[in-house]
């Protein structure tokens, strides 16, 4: 049976510590159990301040990066060298700076790569990837918007109502870029562990709707649920609207 938890940190920047923190130590323990660990990693300001918190860690020699392998929840399709990119950013944060095994770094493609512009054809290639390698991503991290989106998955667009595809194509997204390509519901829930990490009270509104219970129509990231475990990790902002008490680490 899968459990829901919730942690609330002091602030944001607690809040990417020890997660950091909470990530390195959760990694080592798959890759003891089982040789290797997956990680799904997400764009955005908390998604990316974690990755940048691992690279400042000295944990993160306790890692043994060559055997993780690192895919992507979602990324905007843009230009390779395009900042908004959330493979750059998460590059220049972490993958960078330590001694990943290349091939088993799996960003989804860019604008200008392989597939030129058609982001069909990309997100299908991602798929492909999916089905020969992953059984069940071990943790994935996901952001959420104020307005409830997860990976790039929004309220009421084709992409939530998606019930096959594990990676789809998504136009028009009301957050720039317009164009992304995002894994869909019932490939999220194939992780074991979900992390829903975000900061700030432009979030609330969002966490406070998932965790009573919403639609995922409405609010997509209801539906983000790990096989094993959802956790939720936040800060005083994001959880501002939460109503019950939850489990508050003192600075
Ligand atoms: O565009 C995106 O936004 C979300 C949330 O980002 P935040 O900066 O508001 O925390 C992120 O989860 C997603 O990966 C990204 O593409």
């Amino acid at each position: 049976m899968s459990k829901t938890e919730v942690v609330v940190y002091e602030n944001p920047d607690l809040l990417a510590a020890a997660t950091a923190a909470r990530l390195v130590t959760r990694l080592v323990d798959v890759q003891a159990a089982k040789g290797s660990a997956s990680v799904v990693l997400t764009g955005g300001g908390t998604g990316i301040a974690i990755l940048k918190e691992l690279r400042d860690s000295s944990a993160r020699d306790a890692l043994d990066w060559s055997r993780l392998d690192v895919y992507w929840g979602d990324e905007r399709f843009v230009p390779a060298a395009s900042d908004e990119r959330n493979e750059k950013q998460a590059r220049e944060a972490l993958l960078d700076h330590v001694p990943l095994d290349p091939k088993r770094v799996h960003a989804m493609a860019p604008s200008d790569g392989e597939f030129g512009d058609d982001v069909d054809a990309a997100a299908a290639a991602y798929a492909e990837i999916l089905t020969a390698d992953v059984p069940a991503f071990d943790i994935m991290l996901l952001g959420l918007g104020g307005e409830g989106h997860t990976a790039s998955i929004f309220p009421e667009s084709p992409a939530v109502y998606e019930k096959e595809r594990s990676v789809v194509a998504v136009r028009d997204c009301p957050k720039p870029p317009p164009t992304r390509i995002s894994l869909t519901l019932p490939a999220i829930r194939r992780a074991q562990d979900i992390w829903l990490v975000t900061g700030g009270d432009a979030k609330a509104d969002a966490v406070a709707q998932a965790l009573a219970g919403a639609g995922e129509v409405q609010i997509p990231v209801a539906g983000a649920r790990g096989s094993r475990r959802t956790l939720w990790l936040l800060d005083r902002g994001s959880a501002s609207k939460l109503t019950k008490v939850y489990q508050t680490p003192s600075a």
